[in-house]
């Protein structure tokens, strides 16, 4: 790993932040949190702090050590095959979080990744704010920061860049220089393992993953890059709020830091109902997640999981997550052969692209965008 140096502030003395003035400064001009921090704030603004029932503090962690199951990819391939396929199969039904090793991604290509993802958010705001919402030079690269900074009360404590896939050469072509090579080669392993994982997956629900349901399911990919700088007071502030990812499945790489938490569904092996377990950081393993999606075709057999990310004081971290999400125009329900088997359906239709606009339309509530499709019982 390379040795990572806040860039030098840009400013001598830490500027004046009334309310809406921050807003300008880290959205709207893409300076982000990054920006903030750099130019010499010491203090959480307003803005950032959370309400007390949001904050990621000691009180409402989990206090005994949980062990999750790290999954051997490999073995997928041995004698142990039944027994790999029964472990995923556990995870996705009980706390919808597993990782993974021997995935066949190289370890340098996971520490290249890490270290483009640095290298971009050190640049100068200016070569980043390019990328901002309507003025990116393409469609599919866009910066920014917070989730939806117009819709929430309290922002979020990150800055993102998110790489559209739509083929090699537009990737190649569009995506920023620092990272579009690794990205690509990052987006390109991960969606061969994601699909071993999700055929394992749906073979359990008697289904048969094809090519045409790959397409659909899976058919859009889209990379962040996660940018977490340190924050002068943890405890107020979160990384990411309580959410779930919206898509089929989520890879995720962490970097050495931590500060990832899920929330325990169900009583069983991981943890208490109701109680946040971090997922460490392992050294070359890779976190998958389960996301809506997954959990209505499944008609609520696997388990989308509620996570939320706490920051820290000590140094800045990052995450690349890569989400494998339908097409907008595909249709998304449970699937026949998981409704035949429990006699009834808990998920009404929708287009992708519906349940989309309804999950970006609000500020990060934890699985409250299911809401949009369950069938609520008269
Ligand atoms: O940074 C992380 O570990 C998770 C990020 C996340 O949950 C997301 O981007 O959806
Ligand atoms: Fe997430």
């Amino acid at each position: 790993m390379l040795e990572y140096q806040t860039q030098t502030p840009q400013y001598p003395m830490a500027p004046a932040f009334d309310a809406i003035n921050l807003f300008d400064f880290v959205v709207k001009e893409g300076n982000g949190v990054k920006g903030m921090i750099d130019s010499g704030l010491s203090e959480v603004p307003d803005r950032y702090i959370q309400p007390e029932h949001e904050r990621i503090n000691k009180k409402n962690m989990n206090s005994h050590v949980v062990s999750l199951p790290t999954i051997d990819l490999s073995a997928l391939d041995g004698p142990k095959h039944d027994q790999v396929v029964e472990t995923l199969v556990m995870s996705a039904e009980t706390l919808g979080f597993f990782q993974v090793v021997n995935h066949g991604l190289p370890i340098q290509l996971l520490e290249e990744l890490k270290d483009a993802a640095h290298q971009f958010f050190n640049q100068p705001p200016e070569k980043k704010s390019v990328y901002l919402k309507g003025v990116s030079p393409s469609p599919l690269v866009k910066y920014g920061t917070s989730f939806v900074p117009e819709k929430e009360k309290a922002l979020e404590w990150k800055d993102y860049v998110s790489m559209i896939y739509t083929s090699d050469d537009d990737a190649l072509k569009h995506w920023p220089d620092h990272c579009k090579e690794v990205a690509l080669k990052y987006l390109q392993a991960s969606t061969k393992m994601a699909k071993t994982i999700l055929e394992v997956l749906m073979k359990d629900l008697g289904v048969t993953l094809d090519a045409s349901m790959a397409a659909a399911y899976m058919g859009t990919k889209m990379v962040n890059m996660n940018f977490y700088p340190t924050c002068p007071a943890p405890e107020l502030t979160v990384g990411v709020g309580r959410h779930s990812d919206m898509g089929t499945l989520t890879v995720l790489l962490q970097d050495g830091i931590g500060g990832l938490f899920v929330k325990v569904e169900e009583n069983g092996n991981a943890g208490k109902k109701g109680e946040w377990i971090e997922i460490p950081p392992i050294e070359g393993a890779l976190v998958i997640n389960i996301g809506d999606t997954l959990q209505i075709l499944s008609n609520g057999r696997f388990k989308s999981a509620e996570h939320r990310v706490r920051t820290t004081s000590t140094q800045s971290r990052v995450s690349i997550p890569l989400f494998l999400t339908p097409r907008p125009e595909v249709k998304i329900g449970p699937l026949p052969q998981a409704v035949e088997k429990d006699g009834g359906t808990e998920y009404k239709e929708c287009l992708f692209g519906e349940y989309m606009t309804n999950f970006f339309g609000e500020a990060h509530q934890g699985k409250k965008s299911l809401d949009f499709v369950k069938i609520t019982q008269p």
